[in-house]
């Protein structure tokens, strides 16, 4: 590794040498950073390749060459059991995450019921199977319990990847083995695309070093037996579950909760038909839909028109293990004349009846065959001709049209791989109305922009649904198709609404859409959004999302709000082919200096995450990376969701920051001068800028400060560099940055955040030293003097954070006071707080120094208000306890 005269990184060092780290190298022996490495620990190396004799897909016979296992089989070692034992998935320790709330105790009794259920957590068990004779050619090892783990260095690893990835959800991805989980959930995906039974099960033994479990065999017969059996069909705004197998509707009608759901015939009308209306099956179309903006759709639009075929060759969409084996066109064949039975459902309680269906082992298939659709006018909608779909984005699109039909479902893409074109193509492959949610109005708005760039759509054609504008598509009272673009908390509000709102509410709820588009589709399951989906009348939904994560469990009622997910993507696999950067990720640990350590441990735990962010040698931390990739020509882009820290981290350093409340003007004017101007290479964002940032001129990232264990953030912020513009130079790497101070529960957060990149593969180095800061002139609270200063304004900040936090307790200590007097027949006074003196702490000399019963601070704070209130005016601000003169 290259450095420069003055003893830090040289800012020409390639990318490899910044992150010297990264070389799978020795990093104690790097001289400018020393670091550790954290990967996922079930990463396997091997340098060795296992050859094939036969392949167990198709049963080819290929020349046999050696055969050697980079893992050695346990039964060679004696070991058949417990192969995988140490790793404990069943506890992912997600009872201390919280998406929108910090670490929650758990209770005693919570507590008995995950140490029972993981005394009683099923083990990964391979015994009693005997290794098949070839077992090093094939690629997977399969529990009784569905769990797969699939040897990536196999010479037929991209085969039987995308054989998983049909019929199993991926559990983690890192870069030598990766594991994955058949569940009911995946199955019915995978029936979903045309995938059968037999097909599953025969593929899995193929693929598998043991004997299929018999087990496992029947759970995968159980879980398949009912799907696709009952449909969920729209007809004229009237909601219908509909099957062919009289049977099935009779279990239906047997569940009280659905047959609570259900409409009964409503007089003279014969469309709300009952298990006795008996209809013929609409017939599915011949598959053979073009997805818009592929090769193929290419093509044979300059057939049409008389233009050169181009020769280029067709994308592959559908891999040739899962076209050999299951011919996605079966699923055209079913149901073919068959006779179907209905009954109408109460489409305002559709929620309940797709979890109840789901929970009888009968979940319902959602289908809308647009083009057989003439009640809904059309829309005409076409991507342009200079826009080209990437082969990722068109093979999750077979996934939803494979059948010539749209199915409902959710798509993954890692964030900045194109999710918005994938939504779009959808919607000019239905070409019916179309609505999108999405989580905030600037999303909204770049919805509208990129509808307007990748297709031929009309601006006046496009309408934005959010508290500012509520203007109407043109056409639409006449009943014309158009766009809605909406944000969910929009849809869901439930409160009085304005009059254009309440107007333009009722025209939602009043048509047929033909297609729904969830951005960020991982938002739709929580309480204030799950209402949207069903106030709509929509026939298909397709849920985007690079993040299919929650810290809350709610992560599978997706499976029958919107559908199953249909298509996930692998990120490391995009990056090398360059659709995203190559990003590198270290973890700083900053140790935080003595006198900030010892008030971090008497602070309350909101005041300790100002704390942990405003550690001084955290500061320096930030200061050398940002100085140091300037001189490398990256743009840099820090986020702390503390706005304090940001603000302080900002001023201090010099640089432009944005934040909830940056007036907007000057967030496009801080933003456009990043983009364009090369004075301006750093910007600090609180977390507004954690989605929906489009900024590929950013190249590096550093995070000063988090959300708790959040693994959605850390993945949303990865995303923002990971669209970086030069990520197809030669050799180029993005870089990210997480700060952590060390020995606090940063540390502990920030473990638990990077899981989801983990498991998709990503390595996280860790830096407990930079070297050449020391030397870097203008550092930042050098002296201890500096930092006590800082230490002085910290201490003042969190103490207003303190008595935020006491005001909430107050209401506590009233509901504690009230019980009280019932239990006690009395008033029972609450102990008093009392701030601690800092100065002893602290050796405090230089700081701002105040010591006030926590009574006392209640009281100012009070008064401040009572005064705001009364129109009498505030104290003047020298009277307020943060800016009282100094008492040294
Ligand atoms: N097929 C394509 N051709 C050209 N540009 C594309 C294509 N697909 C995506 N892009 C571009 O890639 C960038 C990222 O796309 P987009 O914003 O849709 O990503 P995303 O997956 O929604 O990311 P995030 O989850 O972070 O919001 C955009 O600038 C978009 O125009």
């Amino acid at each position: 590794m290259s450095s420069s005269e003055d003893g830090f990184l040289d800012p020409n060092a390639s990318d490899d040498e910044v992150m010297a780290a990264s070389g799978d190298s020795d990093f104690e022996d790097t001289p400018r950073l020393r670091t550790r490495q954290k990967t996922n620990p079930k990463a396997a190396k091997s340098s060795k390749f296992t050859h094939l004799t036969h392949n167990p897909v198709t049963g080819k016979r290929k020349r046999a060459q050696v055969v050697a296992s980079p893992i050695p089989p346990r039964q060679e070692q004696g070991e058949r059991r417990g192969m995988f034992d140490d790793d404990d998935e069943e506890n992912n320790g997600d009872e201390y995450d919280s998406d929108d709330e910090g670490p929650r105790q758990i209770t005693g009794s919570e507590f008995l019921t995950k140490l029972l259920a993981w005394k009683t957590r099923p083990v990964k068990d391979l015994g009693g199977l005997e290794l098949k004779a070839d077992h090093t050619a094939r690629p997977l090892w399969i529990d009784n319990h569905g769990r797969i783990t699939l040897e990536r260095f196999s010479p037929i690893a991209e085969q039987a990847q995308d054989f998983l990835v049909a019929i199993a959800e991926p559990v983690s991805r890192p870069t030598f083995i990766h594991e994955y989980r058949v569940n009911e959930y995946s199955l019915y995906a995978a029936m979903s695309v045309g995938l059968e039974t037999k097909d599953i099960v025969e593929v899995l033994s193929r693929l598998s070093k043991t004997p299929l479990p018999q087990s496992l065999i029947r759970d995968i017969h159980r879980w398949t037996a009912a799907y696709g059996k009952v449909k969920l069909v729209l007809k004229r705004n009237r909601y219908f579950l509909e099957s062919s197998v009289p049977e099935m509707i009779q279990r239906l009608l047997a569940d009280s909760q659905i047959r609570a759901c259900r409409i009964t015939q409503v007089q003279g009308d014969d469309t709300s038909n009952l298990v006795h209306g008996v209809e013929s099956a609409p017939k599915p179309t011949a598959s053979g839909l073009l997805i818009p903006g592929t090769t193929e759709a290419r093509r044979a639009n300059a057939l049409a028109t008389g233009q050169n075929v181009e020769d280029a060759p067709a994308h592959e969409t559908v891999d040739d293990v899962l076209g050999a084996v299951i011919g996605l066109d079966r699923a055209d064949e079913m149901d073919e004349d068959d006779q179907v039975q209905s009954f109408e459902i109460d489409g305002d309680r559709m929620e309940k009846v797709k979890r109840q269906c789901q929970e009888i082992g009968l979940p319902v298939l959602e289908e809308y065959d647009f083009r057989a659709d003439n009640i809904n006018q059309n829309l005409e909608i076409d991507l342009k001709p200079m826009t080209v779909i990437r082969s990722y984005q068109e093979t999750s699109l077979s996934k939803m049209f494979g059948n010539g039909r749209a199915r409902s479902g959710i798509i993954v893409l890692p964030c900045g791989a194109g999710k918005t074109l994938v939504g779009i193509t959808a919607a000019c492959t239905i070409k019916k109305s179309v609505l999108v949610l999405c989580t905030s109005a600037v999303s909204a708005q770049q919805w509208k922009q990129a509808f307007i760039q990748f297709t031929n759509i009309q601006d006046k054609q496009i309408s934005i649904f959010t508290s500012q504008s509520a203007d109407m598509f043109s056409g639409a009272d006449s009943g014309a198709a158009g766009i809605v673009i909406s944000v969910y908390s929009m849809v869901a509000f439930t409160g009085k609404r304005s009059h254009s709102s309440e107007t333009f509410m009722n025209f939602l709820k009043s048509r047929e859409w033909g297609l729904l588009l969830l951005d960020e589709v991982h938002v739709a399951p929580a309480t204030a959004f799950r209402k949207c989906v069903e106030s709509l009348r929509t026939h298909a939904k397709l849920g985007l999302t690079a993040t299919l994560v929650r810290e809350d469990d709610r992560i599978s009622d997706l499976n029958y709000i919107i559908g199953p997910k249909l298509y996930e993507a692998n990120w490391m696999d995009l990056a090398q082919k360059g659709h995203i950067a190559n990003v590198q990720c270290a973890e700083v640990w900053c140790p935080m200096t003595p006198e900030f350590y010892a008030e971090y441990l008497l602070a309350k735990s909101r005041a300790r995450i100002v704390m942990q962010a405003m550690n001084p040698n955290k500061f320096q931390a930030c200061q050398f990376l940002i100085n140091y990739h300037e001189r490398r020509g990256d743009k840099i882009i820090v986020f702390s969701d503390n706005v304090y820290s940001l603000m302080q981290y900002a001023q201090k350093l010099g640089k432009a920051a944005i934040h909830g409340g940056t007036d907007e003007r000057e967030r496009m004017r801080i933003l456009a001068r990043f983009q364009h101007d090369p004075n301006m290479n750093t910007i600090f964002l609180s977390k507004v800028g954690d989605t929906s940032i489009d900024l590929p001129e950013a190249t590096c990232l550093i995070q000063i400060s988090s959300h708790y264990g959040s693994r959605r953030q850390e993945a949303q912020r990865l995303g923002r560099i990971l669209r970086a513009k030069r990520r197809n130079d030669e050799g180029f790497n993005a870089f990210f940055y997480s700060l952590v101070s060390k020995d606090t529960s940063e540390m502990y957060y920030s473990t638990k955040r990077q899981g989801f990149l983990v498991d998709q593969g990503y390595a996280f180095k860790i830096i407990t030293e930079l070297h050449g800061i020391d030397l870097l002139p203008d550092l930042v609270f050098k002296t201890q003097k500096d930092q006590l200063e800082l230490l002085g304004s910290v201490l003042n900040e969190t103490e207003k954070v303190n008595i935020e936090m006491e005001d909430e307790e107050d209401a506590y200590d009233f509901i504690d006071n009230a019980a009280g007097k019932q239990r006690f027949g009395g008033g029972i006074k609450p102990a008093n707080r009392m701030t601690g003196s800092m100065q002893n702490l602290a050796g405090g000399s230089m700081m701002t120094y105040q010591e006030n019963s926590i009574n006392m601070n209640r009281r100012i704070k009070r008064d401040d208000r009572a005064a705001a209130k009364s129109g009498k005016g505030a104290r003047h601000e020298i009277f307020r306890k943060d800016k009282r003169p100094r008492q040294d």
